[in-house]
């Protein structure tokens, strides 16, 4: 593994530190005024030709003297250090507690000074919101303008106007979330009017909590959805279908459960269940993405894991962090597919429009950095995928934290009543306790027992995110207890209330097996700027983590032991070092194949980011074009050549045919003479007859702004309707190249070599369907005077 914890990127940063510190006592004298005024100064010198990298010292050491005399705490050496790497635009490893929202300060501050936007993007909404508030104050002190990203009391997202979104982003610093971006990004540039945007050019960013975002996230793209379409009977029809099926014989998981599709015998199946021929085919396209949504909904997603069913509702729940996904944050179907499941009523039908992944969108970026409290484990991958470098930044102060060794036990109920009656002992003693589930449901059966055993405590999970804040404010008082799923950890601070730190501080107890970065941020609640704290894991060979990845020793072990087992009993910790050695194993293999899965994400994400920029560009190239007619014409003759392509040759009856589909209802007025073999002469006609329906369209409108207006609009929506289609295609072809695998042919080639040809068709599709939109439809002035459009 590449760790960098001596490296040369520490060392330099440690050279620059000596700069800030340097400058320290010039800063302390200066009169709050005199400090203010350093803003202005350092703006004007940028102006002036000065590089960032010159002007660091000099900003680092205002920001961080106005951060002591504004928010009363003063960056340490380390967070300076770290200060340095995030600028750099690499991943500052900071161990949980260590204090990254204020180190992310300096930065943003020194980035800031351009004007050209900083932003800090955080995994959730009370996250950035809460690191906002905090540290606003010192921004608008230094005169640089801070906003935040999106309405908080806005819960769905979708009231914020063009004008709130233009101000947001206008700031010189910004806090917002992951996916508040992406969904940004994607509508605006589904706008179709210049004026409907709201973004500037991407300038820097830092991502917190880095590997939640870029790795947890790669596998879950963003998706922007059409409105509302017919309803599918096909979600009813494949869960049928998927009901009947076998395991093994007609379908299969992978090991990890992350997956499900139909082996070669279930595919005979399908086609005799539906009565077809070709299960691949193009057209039954929608039949196949239908079943493949189905077999994950029934063999991949489970209840209370991956959603939940709240009156009537299927909510999805984001896998890495256990919170409610917002928008459309999950390929569109899976939503419907769940809940014909579990019988209730169907949402809306949606295509995706348009899709985003997080490593297509911090590429956008001139300089993107990231920190978190785990990436060394990653490490590798930030720098193929990323070429971003992670650079260990040391502790401020030791931590004391005691990580206590796993207790592993055969069953549930034994690890529950173990991990509950080490709670109720550290709870007497009036020490807080933060007790971990690893899902919304088993945080609930948690609770319950507590309840029973008269332990009073606060539950946070998915359903009471409302309340998260003020859970966790209390959550390091004396006599706390607090239960939770994996939502407590990222990024939660939970202070000591007075006297805890003599009884030992916060303990952290887990009552499941986890993934190792998601157990390692759970243990950092704990043990924070040298506090001390505790953890304990309590696990079982039954635990979905285990179960779902498990070897062959681990599950030979069970089996053979589970049938003996005594449930009157008293828990018995199992100490076979064999089993806690294939234990430790799991946690790699399962990394392992992580990394493997994201690894296909971003092989799709690249082709699908290529293509997309292209679109966009072309889009951006339409709506801000200087001559429509001349665009549009250029595109017609490409629309023209392609379809007078398609026939070996021409005569008097399909000529007329081909010109009353695409340009007019009326009369063709073909000349007599025209010679069919002449495919120039041919086009010539079609241009020319086109040219006079548009002459006629355009004196009918009469204003040139509007004229622009028809032809923008025209352009536009044969791009956009290609587009859908496309995306769409792109999510297809990737449950599609699934069964290629079986054919031992490698299917991110058969991927990326479908993904092109078609987007070929695309841009062929698109100057056709512009000729329709054109000439074919009717054109007409509203009350205002503005153009409307009715396309056929
Ligand atoms: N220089 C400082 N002086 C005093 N207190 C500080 C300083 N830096 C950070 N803190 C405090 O340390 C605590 C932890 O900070 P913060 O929540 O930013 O940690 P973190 O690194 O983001 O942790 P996590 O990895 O859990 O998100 C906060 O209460 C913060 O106010």
């Amino acid at each position: 593994m590449r760790t960098t914890a001596f490296s040369f990127e520490l060392q330099r940063a440690r050279h620059i530190l000596t700069k800030v510190n340097a400058l320290a006592p010039m800063m302390r004298e200066m009169s709050d005024q005199e400090l203010q005024a350093q803003t202005p100064r350092m703006r004007k010198m940028l102006k002036g030709g000065k590089s960032l990298n010159s002007l660091l010292p000099m900003a680092f050491a205002t920001a961080r003297e106005a951060a002591r005399r504004v928010l009363g705490m003063y960056p340490y050496d380390v967070q300076v250090i770290g200060a340095i790497v995030l600028h750099h635009g690499w991943i500052a490893e900071m161990k949980t507690g260590e204090g990254k929202t204020l180190t992310a300060a300096l930065p943003l501050y020194l980035n800031g000074l351009t004007g050209k936007g900083a932003i800090l993007v955080t995994p959730s909404r009370y996250l950035a919101q809460r690191d906002q508030e905090e540290l606003s104050a010192l921004y608008e002190w230094l005169g640089l303008t801070c906003s935040l990203g999106f309405d908080p009391d806005d819960e769905s997202g979708n009231q914020a106007t063009v004008a709130d979104k233009r101000k947001w982003y206008q700031a010189d610093i910004l806090y917002t979330t992951g996916s508040t971006l992406a969904f940004d990004y994607l509508f605006n540039n589904l706008a179709s009017r210049p004026e409907d945007q709201y973004l500037r050019p991407y300038n820097y960013a830092i991502v917190d909590e880095a590997d939640a975002v870029f790795l947890d996230g790669a596998n879950s793209p963003m998706v922007v959805a059409s409105k509302p379409e017919l309803q599918s009977n096909l979600y009813r029809l494949t869960d049928e279908f998927v009901r009947s099926l076998e395991p093994v014989t007609d379908y299969r998981r992978s090991r990890n459960h992350k997956s499900a599709w139909l082996t070669h015998q279930g595919v005979l199946k399908a086609e005799q269940w539906f009565r077809i021929k070709g299960l691949f085919d193009d057209r039954h396209r929608e039949l196949y993405r239908h079943i493949s949504l189905a077999l994950q909904a029934h063999f991949v997603q489970q209840r209370g894991h991956d959603y939940m069913v709240e009156d009537g509702e299927v909510i999805l729940l984001d896998e890495a962090n256990g919170r409610l996904m917002r928008g459309m944050k999950v390929n569109t179907g899976i939503q419907q597919a769940v809940e014909q499941k579990e019988g209730v009523k169907i949402s809306d039908n949606r295509q995706a429009v348009a899709s985003i992944t997080y490593q297509g969108l911090f590429r956008l970026f001139n300089n993107v950095a990231g920190m978190t409290g785990t990436a060394r484990i990653a490490a590798d991958e930030f720098i193929d995928v990323y070429k971003m470098k992670v650079v260990q930044i040391p502790r401020h102060r030791k931590n004391i934290r005691k990580d206590h060794q796993p207790r592993v036990y055969l069953t549930t109920s034994e690890k529950l009543i173990e991990a509950i009656k080490l709670a109720e002992k550290l709870h007497q003693k009036g020490r807080p306790i933060l007790l971990i589930a690893g899902s919304v449901e088993n945080s609930e059966i948690v609770s319950e027992i507590l309840l029973n055993r008269g332990i009073p405590h606060n539950l946070l999970n998915a359903r009471n995110e409302a309340n998260e804040a003020a859970i966790i404010k209390n959550a390091g008082q004396k006599n706390a207890v607090t239960v939770s799923t994996n939502m407590a950890g990222r990024g939660t601070d939970i202070k000591l209330g007075p006297g805890v730190a003599k009884l030992g501080g916060l303990a952290v107890i887990g009552t499941e097996m986890l993934d190792p970065r998601v157990a390692e941020q759970l243990q950092g609640r704990a043990g924070r700027q040298g506090d001390p704290g505790d953890s304990w894991f309590f696990i079982s060979l039954e635990d979905n983590f285990v179960s779902q990845n498990s070897s062959p020793v681990i599950r030979k072990y069970y089996r053979r032991h589970i049938k003996h087992f005594n449930h009157q009993a008293k828990p018995h910790r199992l100490h076979n070092p064999r089993i806690l050695l294939s234990l430790l194993l799991l946690r790699d293999k399962v990394m392992v194949s992580q990394r493997q899965t994201r690894a296909r994400m971003y092989s799709y994400e690249n082709s699908m980011r290529l293509e997309r920029m292209t679109f966009y560009e072309s889009r951006d190239a339409i709506m801000n074009a200087d001559d429509y007619r001349k665009t549009a014409l250029n595109w017609m003759e490409h629309g023209f050549d392609v379809i007078l392509s398609k026939r070996s040759s021409w005569d008097y009856g399909h000529l007329k045919a081909m010109v009353n589909h695409w340009i007019t209802y009326d009369d063709a007025q073909i000349p007599a003479d025209l010679n069919y073999q002449d495919l120039a002469a041919v086009k010539g006609y079609l241009m020319s007859r086109s040219n006079e329906i548009l002459d006629q369209i355009e004196d009918s409108i009469g204003d040139p702004k509007q004229i622009d207006q028809f032809y923008r609009s025209a352009l536009l929506k044969a791009m956009d309707d290609c587009w859908v289609d496309q995306v769409a295609y792109l999510g297809y072809l990737k449950t599609l190249v699934q069964p290629w695998t079986l054919l031992q042919r490698n299917p991110m080639a058969v991927y990326h070599e479908k993904a092109y040809e078609r987007f070929k068709q695309m841009i062929d599709a698109v100057t056709q369907e512009a000729i329709r939109n054109l000439l074919l439809s009717t054109v007409a002035l509203n009350e205002d005077g503005e153009v409307v459009v009715y396309f056929v």
